[in-house]
């Protein structure tokens, strides 16, 4: 992999799975996204857990030297940090609402890896705000085994029936490193 550094090492906000999932990839690529966090000296920004993609990412980015900070409501905690989280600078928040909005607001820009219901909401929170003109952090979409695909068919289909604006909220990325490159452009 590339080895190249960044002009401006950004915070780059992960949004992922807390599970693993049924296919090994996901967790290869979401330790390669941490990997190419760290080489190219961004900083992650995550929801602060152990375990699943969530886990995977935190563990790429700080055995290649990432800073991380981990935002997650106090109640969470114990469950999802059970499994060893690598080192972080903590943000403990009241609920899961202010976790979004921190992290959101700490970002230059957003990765997306596979999921579940909390991926989903973060990433629908980021989509939705672009799509308003109030949110301005360019979306990354990294798509292991196709995996965002009935997503994007989702939202072709809300624009074609009318209820979504047409014009691109996101992209996807061909991989790691395509996605942090994609950030790192957008934020030249
Ligand atoms: C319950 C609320 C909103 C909708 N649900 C979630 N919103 C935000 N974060 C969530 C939600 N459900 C789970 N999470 C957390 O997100 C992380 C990833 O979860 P995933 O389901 O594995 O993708 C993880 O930390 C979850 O605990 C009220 O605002």
């Amino acid at each position: 992999m590339e080895e190249t550094k960044a002009v401006r090492p950004l915070s780059v906000c992960v949004f992922c799975g807390a599970s693993p999932g049924d296919d090994p990839v996901y967790l290869e690529i979401a330790y390669q996204v941490g990997e190419m966090l760290g080489r190219r000296r961004h900083r992650l920004v995550y929801g602060a857990g152990g375990t699943g993609v969530m886990g995977a990412v935190a563990r790429g980015a700080a055995e290649h030297g990432a800073p991380i900070t981990g935002v997650i409501p106090s109640f969470l905690r114990e469950r999802e940090m059970s499994v060893e989280a690598p080192a972080q600078e903590m943000v403990l928040t009241k609920d899961l609402f202010e976790r979004k909005q921190r992290m959101i607001g700490m970002a230059d820009g957003f990765i997306v890896l596979p999921g579940g219901f909390g991926t989903l909401d973060e990433l629908l929170e980021v989509v939705s705000m672009r799509a308003l003109g109030v949110c301005a952090q360019p979306i990354v979409l990294v798509n292991p085994g196709s995996f965002w695909n009935p997503f994007v068919d989702l939202l072709k289909h809300l624009v074609k029936r009318g209820f979504a604006p047409s014009g691109d909220s996101f992209v996807l990325a061909d991989g790691p490193l395509d996605a942090v490159r994609h950030l790192e452009q957008r934020n030249a």
